[in-house]
């Protein structure tokens, strides 16, 4: 797990810089998003960067999302024109998706090439995404044995260094990584309860009020029956007595901060069962998506 890094703004200037090198290189950026939260792992920066560079957003980790959910997301990304796919990135159909995907947001280009007689060349991409939503995974998966690295020899200009793949891709062997904006601290908490970054202890408790309070509303039954609680828990109490409840149903007596801590950790290896925190028509931050 990603800790909560000290992010200034000079880091920030230089990974973005190392990025917009990098881009000159590519056709084809794969955005990385977490799928359980498209708004809190999507870096705003990126879209100035990328500009008119054909993109592919891929909402990673699609089996712990909500289905219904990720369904209202592809469709508000495909009616913003932006090219999307979900998936499990440690998948085995991972590759054939991405590479089908990527081939179809370049079908133009592709066409036009093969019309004037050009040998097809390989894509070359650059995969971006905040800490832990999967980029080493997914390079991994799409590169299979095949990998072979190019240049950067001894003595030679350092030059970039490509993954190739058996579908003819070609991936930068560093991935792009971009810092969550922290504007909003639903923002930070949506990123704890995935587990993209660390929380602190003080911050752990309401982490789980909010969570507590996110599922009274979406998917009661999941706390109740795994923490044995009275069906009727969520009309009764408030989320703080209801912490102390599930302290008590847990046997850690008044140490609620452990009891927070197993809480995170079921959510987190998917024992409250599927969800995604956030919808196409939350306003989180300073990033508005509406589906309108
Ligand atoms: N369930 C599930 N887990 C995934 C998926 N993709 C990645 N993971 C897991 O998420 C964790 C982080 O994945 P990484 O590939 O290391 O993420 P990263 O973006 O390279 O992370 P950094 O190196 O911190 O930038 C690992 O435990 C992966 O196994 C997915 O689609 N589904």
């Amino acid at each position: 797990m990603a800790q909560i890094i000290q992010w200034y703004p000079g880091h920030m200037a230089k990974a973005l810089r190392l990025m917009r090198e990098n881009l000159k290189h590519v056709d084809i950026v794969f955005e990385l998003v977490d799928a359980r939260i498209p708004i809190s792992s999507r870096n705003p920066a990126l879209d100035d960067l990328v500009a008119d560079k054909p993109r592919l957003l891929i909402m990673t980790k699609s089996d712990l999302a909500d289905p219904k959910r990720t369904a209202a997301w592809l469709e508000y990304y495909q009616k913003a024109q932006l090219p999307v796919i979900a998936l499990d990135t440690r998948g085995h159909q991972a590759t054939k998706i991405v590479t089908k995907a990527a081939k179809e947001v370049l079908s133009e280009r592709l066409t036009t090439l093969a019309e004037k007689g050009v040998k097809e060349k390989p894509i070359r991409a650059l995969v971006a995404g905040i800490p832990n939503v999967g980029k080493s995974t997914l390079l991994n998966h799409l590169v299979q044995k095949n990998v072979a690295i190019t240049g950067d020899r001894p003595g030679v200009t350092k030059k970039l260094q490509w993954l190739k793949t058996p579908t003819n891709l070609e991936l930068l062997d560093t991935p792009g990584v971009l810092w969550p904006k922290f504007e909003d601290q639903r923002v930070g908490q949506h990123l704890a309860m995935t587990g993209a970054i660390k929380e602190t202890l003080i911050q752990r408790d309401d982490i789980v009020l909010a969570l507590l309070g996110f599922m009274r509303n979406y998917h009661p039954a999941a706390i109740i029956e795994r923490y044995h609680l009275p069906s009727d828990v969520f009309e009764r109490l408030n989320n703080v007595d209801l912490l102390l409840l599930i302290t008590q149903k847990l046997g850690f007596k008044d140490d609620y901060d452990r009891a927070a801590e197993r809480i995170l950790v079921d959510l987190r290896h998917g024992k409250l069962g599927r969800y995604t925190l956030e919808l196409p028509t939350d306003h989180i931050g300073e990033v508005v998506v509406d589906a309108d």
